[in-house]
């Protein structure tokens, strides 16, 4: 389990990027979403060992980061995706591989090609093991990011954004895989994309600002918003009251609006089942405007 007490970070230019936060982590697939500089790279860097907090505490298995027992027992169980990984284009995945097991001081060449054989059968590249990596799709250069990762067979998997510049295929893989790699591991999925989380987490974190909004499973965060959406035409908006606008899209029949409501709906508009989407847009507009508030 990690668990993570008042955890603070403050850059050297004054920004807070986390505030306090506190939050425990358990085994199985754990969903980190948040908008654009939330705090969820600094959270995840901080985990992995690579950024020092400011205040507070984190307990990864029981051991202290703050001490340099803990910080050389949580590396040797981390694997860590970060959003941009630089390979080494002209080698092969299988080169690749190797190079970065050593790098891990997996030193006997009979355990490195047997984990690298492992490797290559749980990310799908068998058959890639000879292909240069700059010949990879952005899906196989991905999946290989998780490979290096997971050598070492690490009881935490990090990953950053890992599904961002996917086709819709690719993701639904990429997925699928975190997924069958939770198992008995604690896998820390950040994204932007909800229904990756939605699919595969059991548990997640919203945070914006710093600031833990909410911490549960997604059908809690659910819940929050049920009998609250509905589809309103562009002519019946103002005939609505205390709405709360989601998104918007153009149809053959006019401009229709996704809402919020507290309210009764109008004759022409009728509340549907809300989606994940739904319940974070709803938390993070709240939230903002509450801030505008103060
Ligand atoms: N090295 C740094 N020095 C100063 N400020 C930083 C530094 N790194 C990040 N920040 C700021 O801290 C805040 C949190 O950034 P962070 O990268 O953790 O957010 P994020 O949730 O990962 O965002 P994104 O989804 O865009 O990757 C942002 O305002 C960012 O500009």
């Amino acid at each position: 389990m990690i668990e993570i007490e008042n955890l603070t970070k403050v850059y050297p230019n004054g920004k807070r990027a986390l505030n306090s936060l506190s939050l425990n982590i358990h085994e199985g697939m754990f969903g980190l979403i948040g908008p654009n500089g939330a705090g969820k790279t600094t959270l995840m860097r901080i985990l992995a060992t690579l950024l020092t907090p400011t205040a507070g505490r984190v307990l990864i298995f029981g051991k202290d980061l703050q001490t340099p027992e803990g910080k050389v027992s949580t590396r040797k169980s981390l694997g860590y995706l970060p959003q941009e990984i630089g390979f080494h284009l002209k080698l092969t995945v299988e080169q690749e591989l190797d190079y970065f097991a050593i790098l891990k001081n997996i030193t006997d060449p009979k355990d490195r090609n047997r984990q690298i054989d492992n490797v290559l059968e749980q990310i799908g590249l068998r058959s890639a093991r000879k292909e240069r990596i700059h010949t990879l799709s952005g899906g196989m250069k991905r999946r290989l990011g998780i490979g290096i990762a997971l050598l070492g067979s690490p009881k935490l998997l990090i990953v950053d954004e890992p599904t961002a510049s996917l086709d819709p295929a690719e993701r639904v893989h990429f997925r699928n895989l975190l997924f069958q790699l939770a198992g008995k591991r604690i896998v820390i999925l950040s994204t932007h994309i909800i229904e990756d989380v939605n699919q595969v987490c059991s548990d997640l974190a919203v945070i914006t600002n710093g600031n833990l909004l909410f911490h549960g499973a997604p059908e809690i965060l659910l819940s929050q918003v049920k009998g609250k959406v509905r589809i309103v035409p562009e002519s019946e908006l103002n005939a609505e009251k205390n709405l709360r606008l989601i998104s918007s899209k153009t149809t053959p029949s006019g401009t229709e609006h996704r809402v919020l409501s507290s309210e009764k709906p109008s004759h022409t508009s009728e509340n549907i089942e809300p989606t994940l989407e739904d319940a974070y847009l709803w938390l993070i507009q709240q939230t903002s405007e509450e801030s505008e508030n103060v």
